[in-house]
């Protein structure tokens, strides 16, 4: 097992990633605060882990929720569903909620803690890879809304994060491709080197191989740790998180949420910065070749839905978070390795860059 730490003085916490973490009673105990537990999966992970999980907390009062799967259901009325067992099992402030799943269970029990008696603790249980990678650290926590993706939310961090990559071995390729697209998002804003071994290794990643698993969850971590570090709220330097997300975002709105992976948006959205960058002469144009063979490798779309036009994307783009004074905001390339957000381009090769990808 490999421990890394996310330093937010005290609000500081463990990532712990290994192969069979889930049972472990010693990994999650020092994190639950009072008697009571409110583990939360979905229909789908709950036959799978619910039980292994449960088992390691015999020494605390666990009530679980088992809530419907799906991006559909990111939504406050289910949240609301945890807030109503919460109520019914008479939880109070010292409980602890567990997220037990990817990332839309961990993004709805993180928020349901953050507003539950106005804030009680958390922890992730992160089962997708892009889970692991990404959503289960660094604290942004909310929901959808028919016009706009995690519109409403929180920042609360959780108090452990626990990655078991045996868990891995059970996710259906298409959801390991989407996570594999939140990896090359830290190799392309913020690790040069890492983006070069993923060149190499993606195909170990697709075949779920343990060693090259653990590195790539560890690198992205290690990435995100520090970015989230410097800007836990993101007022600056956190939204170069936020490649390729801004297109993305627009995909999974306009297709209507569930229908594109979150993952799969997010690489043709990242396609998309790379092209803008490229026609802004901030990068060689061989890297959109090399950045679309490797999503193709990872098994990942390369080009935007077929019935989604140029003014669909403006549409939804304007009401994204980075949106300042009416002005659009974009994560770009400077280098493979060196993102910026600037709200640095025209209108024109903006559009040109929608037409093209
Ligand atoms: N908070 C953040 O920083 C952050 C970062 C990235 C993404 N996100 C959010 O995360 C969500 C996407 O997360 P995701 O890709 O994990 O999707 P997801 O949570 O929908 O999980 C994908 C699918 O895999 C199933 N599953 C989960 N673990 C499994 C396992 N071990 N074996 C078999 N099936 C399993 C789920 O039930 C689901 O059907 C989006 O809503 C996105 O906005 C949040
Ligand atoms: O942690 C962050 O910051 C990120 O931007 C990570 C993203 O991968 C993630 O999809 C996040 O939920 C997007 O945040 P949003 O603020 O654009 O909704
Ligand atoms: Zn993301």
């Amino acid at each position: 097992m490999q421990t890394l730490h996310v330093a937010l003085g005290e609000r500081s916490y463990p990532i712990h990633i290994g192969p069979g973490l889930l049972g472990q009673p010693d990994l999650l105990s020092p994190y639950i605060r009072g008697r009571q537990v409110m583990l939360v999966t979905n229909e789908t992970v709950a036959p799978l882990y619910l039980n292994k999980v449960k088992a390691s907390l015999s020494a605390f009062q666990v009530d679980t929720v088992v809530l419907p799967d799906g991006e559909v259901y990111k939504t406050l009325d289910t949240v609301n569903l945890i807030f109503d067992q919460l109520l019914e099992k008479r939880h109070n402030r010292t409980t602890t909620l567990i997220a037990l799943g990817g990332g839309v269970i961990g993004d709805m029990v993180g928020f349901a803690a953050a507003t539950y008696q106005r804030g009680v603790d958390f922890i992730q249980i992160p089962t997708t890879l892009l889970a692991q990678v990404d959503s289960s650290v660094g604290g942004k926590t909310g929901v959808n809304h028919t016009l706009g993706k995690n519109m409403i939310g929180a920042f609360h961090q959780p108090r452990c994060v626990l990655a078991d990559t045996t868990v891995l071995k059970t996710l259906p390729t298409r959801e390991l491709s989407a996570g594999i697209a939140e990896v090359i998002k830290y190799g392309l804003i913020c690790d040069q080197s890492f983006f070069a071994w993923l060149q190499m290794h993606t195909k170990d990643l697709l075949a779920c191989d343990d060693t090259a698993l653990g590195y790539a969850i560890k690198r992205s971590c290690l990435a995100k740790a520090e970015v989230v570090a410097e800007d836990e709220r993101e007022g600056g330097i956190r939204a170069i998180l936020n490649l390729g997300h801004t297109f993305g975002h627009a995909i999974e709105t306009h297709e209507g949420y569930g229908n594109w992976l979150h993952g799969e948006a997010v690489a043709v959205g990242m396609l998309m910065a790379v092209d803008l960058s490229i026609r802004l002469g901030w990068l060689d144009a061989s890297e959109l070749e090399v950045l679309r063979r490797l999503l193709e490798q990872a098994k990942l779309p390369v080009t935007s839905p077929t019935d989604m036009m140029p003014e669909d994307f403006l549409k939804y783009m304007a009401v994204d978070k980075k949106v300042v004074d009416g002005s659009l905001r974009l994560v770009l390339l400077e280098a493979v390795g060196k993102a910026i957000v600037t709200s640095d381009f025209s209108h024109d090769a903006l559009l040109a860059t929608l037409k093209s990808i």
